[in-house]
């Protein structure tokens, strides 16, 4: 196949070129301002071609090429760092065969003809970083860069807390560098895309990115915000004990208190076992609380290892073998314009259902006009849908070849799709918005928000009941909730006597509520539940918050002016707080937060604990327990959940707790926990 005298013609050399090119562009794009224009498949089949010819005519390859180097250039705002051993990337390999060449290839070079034994890793999809320790003390930490220089990012990986700031070991090795991956959850990117896309601002193309740019920010608290999480997966140098396989590199790491994933990682002994545990970590991507985007495959022996040795690019001894999105292509049948809370206009394409790795699709939101033009999206265009790790499905690209011969461009419309009232583009932001401040849909989004489970949690109030109470004018605001009479609320379309019953006792429960969430559903520009938790835990209710100006809000560690301006401007407004006491005269009785000591802060402040199994003590006291350290107990898990305490004979949610990665805690480790707290 490689026909090592081929000699190549003047259009492969052109097309060499302009794959480089490309190439370059696109790696600008991703490495430098974390923002990619192509997914990844999009880029692995560009230089997956690249690569093939430069096999097949060897003489083209030239030391710039993309196929011969590592990620991007380091920014200059950093202070740079120059790794003792390059950091380089990994060879990507797509399919069963392409694993089945590396395994027989590696014999050959090693000159074995014994099965070979591999650690295969989860591949984390996030961003390389180096963590130098000295004497066991965290001295730098430096993203990948180029592969020879990176950027010095100490101060802000000393924020993230998965990263011990000390080893824990008396004999500490005299040096130790540590690789992994600095990773954002999913359920994080969204939530920090939401807050983007509210206040403008361009939003991040995967969590990868979004971790990017977040690891890269001249402003450490910036990276405080954000949640990160960090893996570890391998080393650089090592002064003191050294291990002599991969899986002994990544015990020793575990046993310094580093994080490992070692629940996902499996020591196999062929490559049929490798392919087991690649199909496994397929199957349950979805689960994990953060993306990976295949299965790294490592000789586990370092000695082999270094027989293999390095090329400029990759080493010999470890591959990549990436997850194929899961892709389809379907039918625009139309575009349809949602409107926000904030009044934003969301494009959403309505396809033709289709399947898609067992997921049935129908709507994929095109996110901004920008986002359309960029794709050149309309309406009956055949398009390529992929789901990566979310259900989430985007519409890769269109098929134009297919586009129907009168097709339009695509522009959301300058009114409001429910109200009528103009919509506007605000220079510098990427959303139109409605400017109608009483906009039907902004009222039914500011109620379903009100209503919702982590707000005032008025279990039954639906979207549906939501649009008829809101279309008959029977709720202009939040507070006309709590003088709903229950005829009214029987009046309505398919309502029995029973659920009439039902909704009003739980619009009255709800009226039992911390003021917290009570300040997080009023629905606050930029008042999400975590900065809600923050000012009610300064300030003991609502009315002793509007009192505050800008500059007393911003003394409050984690709040900045966005905010702080936020807070005060809607707290001023008559009409809302006209709103607030109508719920307070109401019955609306919101409870005062703890102030947890700040020491308990760093326990279980915001955290969601579940428990599950018998405990020796009763559960409404576990709760009170969890309460004043400042945390929430709650009654299943998801991936929000922080701590789940198992009892005696716990059941699935024990399971579920693992399959999502959880912390699980025994009793005891629980009442630990506590007990440190106070
Ligand atoms: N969409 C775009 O425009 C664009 C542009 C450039 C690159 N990319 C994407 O980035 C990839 C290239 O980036 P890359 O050079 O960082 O390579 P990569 O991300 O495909 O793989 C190499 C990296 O994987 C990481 N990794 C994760 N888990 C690991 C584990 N368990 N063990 C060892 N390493 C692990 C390491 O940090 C290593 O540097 C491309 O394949 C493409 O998918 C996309
Ligand atoms: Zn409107």
């Amino acid at each position: 196949m490689s026909g090592q005298n081929a000699i190549p013609s003047q259009d492969i050399i052109d097309e060499v070129e302009a794959l480089r090119k490309t190439i370059r562009d696109h790696d600008f794009n991703y490495y430098v301002l974390d923002s990619p224009e192509i997914t990844d498949a999009e880029y692995d089949k560009l230089f997956r071609r690249l690569q093939d010819l430069e096999t097949q005519y060897p003489e083209l390859i030239t030391p710039d090429s993309p196929t011969q180097r590592v990620g991007g250039k380091p920014l200059e705002k950093f202070g740079q760092v120059r790794h003792a051993i390059p950091m380089v990337s990994l060879s990507n390999i797509f399919d069963e065969s392409e694993l089945l060449e590396f395994d027989v290839r590696t014999k050959r070079s090693l000159g074995t003809g014994n099965e070979l034994s591999y650690v295969v890793e989860p591949k984390l999809d996030g961003v390389a970083v180096e963590l130098i320790y000295e004497n066991g003390f965290l001295s730098t930490a430096a993203t990948r860069g180029d592969g020879f220089t990176g950027e010095d990012v100490t101060a802000n990986v000393r924020t993230i807390k998965w990263i011990p700031l000390k080893l824990q070991t008396r004999a500490s090795d005299a040096l130790l560098e540590v690789r992994g991956e600095i990773l954002m959850n999913r359920a994080d990117f969204d939530r920090l895309n939401e807050k983007r896309e509210k206040r403008g601002f361009a939003t991040f193309a995967n969590p990868r990115n979004a971790a990017a740019g977040s690891i890269r920010q001249l402003d450490p608290r910036i990276t405080a915000s954000r949640n990160l999480r960090f893996i570890a997966h391998g080393v650089g140098r090592i002064e003191g004990s050294i291990p002599e396989t991969q899986y002994g590199i990544l015990e020793k790491l575990q046993s310094l208190g580093l994080p490992v994933n070692m629940g996902l990682t499996r020591l196999c002994e062929n490559i049929q076992q490798v392919l087991e545990h690649y199909r496994y970590l397929r199957e349950n991507r979805d689960t994990l609380p953060y993306e990976i985007d295949g299965a790294v495959l490592k000789i586990n022996s370092l000695d082999e290892q270094a027989i293999l040795g390095m090329t400029a690019r990759s080493p010999r001894w470890a591959v990549a073998f990436k997850f194929q999105p899961l892709r389809t292509s379907t039918q625009i049948l139309r575009i349809e314009v949602g409107v926000g809370r904030t009044g934003t206009l969301t494009p959403v394409a309505i396809m033709e259902p289709v399947s898609v790795g067992g997921v049935t699709v129908s709507r994929a939101s095109l996110h901004n006009q920008d986002e359309v033009d960029r794709k050149d999206v309309r309406e009956g265009d055949m398009v390529v849908i992929q789901r990566a790790g979310d259900v989430i499905p985007e519409v890769v690209e269109v098929l134009k070849d297919l586009r129907p011969a009168d097709s339009r461009p695509y522009t959301i419309p300058d009114n409001c799709p429910v109200c009528g009232s103009s919509a506007v583009r605000l220079p510098g932001q990427a959303a139109k918005r409605c400017v109608n401040a009483t906009c039907p849909a902004r009222l039914k989004e500011t109620i379903r928000h009100f209503a919702s489970r982590n707000a005032m949690d008025i279990e039954g109030l639906g979207v549906k009941l939501i649009e008829q109470l809101v279309d008959l004018g029977h709720v202009k605001n939040p507070a006309d909730l709590y003088y709903l009479s229950k005829e009214t609320i029987k009046s309505l379309e398919r309502m029995a006597d029973k659920s009439a019953s039902n909704i009003v006792a739980s619009i009255e429960r709800s009226k039992t509520v911390t003021s917290d969430r009570f300040l997080y559903s009023l629905g606050l520009p930029l008042v999400g539940e975590h900065v809600a938790k923050i000012l009610m835990t300064a300030f003991p209710d609502v009315a002793t918050l509007s009192e505050q100006d800008t500059t007393a809000l911003q003394q409050i560690h984690g709040i900045g002016p966005e905010v702080a301006q936020s807070v005060v401007s809607y707290l001023r407004e008559p009409h809302n707080r006209d709103m607030i006491h109508r719920l307070l005269s109401a019955g609306v009785n919101p409870e005062p937060l703890a102030r947890p000591s700040d020491k308990i802060q760093t326990v279980l402040t915001g955290k969601t604990v579940v428990f599950t199994g018998t405990l020796s003590l009763p559960r409404s006291e576990a709760k009170k327990l969890v309460e004043t350290a400042g945390g929430t107990v709650s009654g299943s898990v998801s991936r929000k959940t922080d701590y789940v305490v198992a009892g005696d004979e716990a059941g699935s949610k024990l399971d579920k707790a693992r399959g999502l990665g959880v912390t699980v805690l025994s009793e005891d480790e629980f009442r630990s926990l506590v007990e440190a707290a106070s």
